[in-house]
């Protein structure tokens, strides 16, 4: 069959005796997410029609006032893993601590956690620009049938057996690995069937894109300064162009096609940045090295930071691998 007609469902099945475990149980969870992405993808196409717009007046636990559909998002991914009893825990930017999903009862034998941001890009919902659903998938590291505990939570991103995104765009993609490349799959919104449409995905490994929020520009470190002038020279192949969406997946996504590097510095008001640790970067840091990408904190590989905390922010740099390494040295260089 020509690859590019293959379903997701298909491609799944094709794979599964990929995985180093495979029992069939991690496919079944894919299978699980990508139904619960098309439920939040109709929620969101419809945004404007229904009352989902706006917050919700709560906040989450890292301070920030939730939108509506950050909770319905969150809550149609938490019901439809617990509902088909796919894992054995779950953790979520929504949420301020993990589920446990019956992993005290021996009779169930799952053995994946899943980190999970439902919605984002958040501050994007109101107006109509992508947002998108970021997944990263562990096998816990205690017991079976015991009770999950922090310790399946927090291992450090080069353990995940799985990880992708839902990009909600003028089309919606499911993209992910499973240490195997990256492949992406469009939603044909008139029979509700994900295509592979994007088989192989690669960065470049040099573009003309840079993403980083400018508004913090006198904030950032000295290196960080350095290599946005750096970008903006005429010189050689430069100036760049600067594209910032504020969705994660969007950028990441955008420049994952065309060449170009995301960037969330630490700043004199974020010491360590914005982005979450286990359920943004990670996932998007496995998925670009498995894209030929790189992703670091400016000094390390994101992969082999192990974490202390559930919702901990470390300062992300990720994309073509040039230009990745290109301000790790500026950093570098401004440190000395
Ligand atoms: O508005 P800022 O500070 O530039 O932050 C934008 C970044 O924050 C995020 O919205 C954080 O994600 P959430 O929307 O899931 O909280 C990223 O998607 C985005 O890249
Ligand atoms: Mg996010
Ligand atoms: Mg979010």
């Amino acid at each position: 069959m020509e690859k590019r007609n293959q379903t997701l469902g298909e491609f799944i099945i094709e794979n599964q005796n990929s995985f180093a475990y495979s029992t069939g149980e991690l496919s079944k969870l894919i299978n699980a997410i990508r139904l619960a992405a098309k439920v939040v993808n109709h929620e969101v196409n419809k945004a404007g029609l229904v009352d989902i717009l706006g917050a919700v007046g709560d906040t989450n636990i890292q301070g920030e006032d939730q939108q509506k559909l950050d909770v319905l998002a969150n809550e149609k991914f938490i019901q439809t893993l617990r509902k088909r009893e796919i894992v054995c825990g779950i953790a979520s930017e929504e949420e301020d601590s993990y589920i446990s999903i019956n992993s005290s009862d021996e009779n169930h034998q799952n053995k994946y956690v899943v980190l999970i941001d439902p919605l984002d890009g958040s501050s994007n919902i109101d107006v109509n620009v992508s947002v998108g659903t970021i997944f990263s998938i562990y096998r816990r590291v205690t017991k079976v049938g015991t009770p999950v505990t922090m310790e399946d939570f927090l291992q450090p991103g080069k353990n995940q057996v799985a990880a992708g995104y839902v990009v909600y765009g003028t089309s919606t993609m499911l993209v992910y690995t499973t240490g195997h490349g990256v492949n992406g799959f469009t939603l044909n919104p008139a029979i509700g069937t994900f295509y592979l449409s994007h088989p192989d995905m690669r960065f470049p490994k040099a573009g003309k894109i840079y993403s980083v929020n400018e508004g913090n520009y006198i904030h950032f470190p000295q290196g960080v300064k350095d290599y946005i002038k750096y970008c903006q020279m005429e010189e050689g192949n430069r100036p760049y162009t600067s594209r910032y969406i504020g969705s994660l997946v969007s950028d990441f996504h955008r420049n994952m096609i065309k060449g170009g590097i995301y960037m969330y510095p630490k700043s004199s008001k974020a010491n360590n940045g914005k982005l979450r640790l286990l359920y943004e970067c990670n996932p998007m840091a496995f998925l670009a090295e498995q894209a030929q990408g790189k992703a670091s904190d400016g000094h390390n590989r994101i992969l082999d930071i192990q974490p202390t905390e559930l919702h901990q922010r470390v300062p992300f740099f990720c994309g073509s691998r040039l230009m990745v390494e290109k301000v790790e040295e500026f950093i570098a260089e401004a440190e000395q």
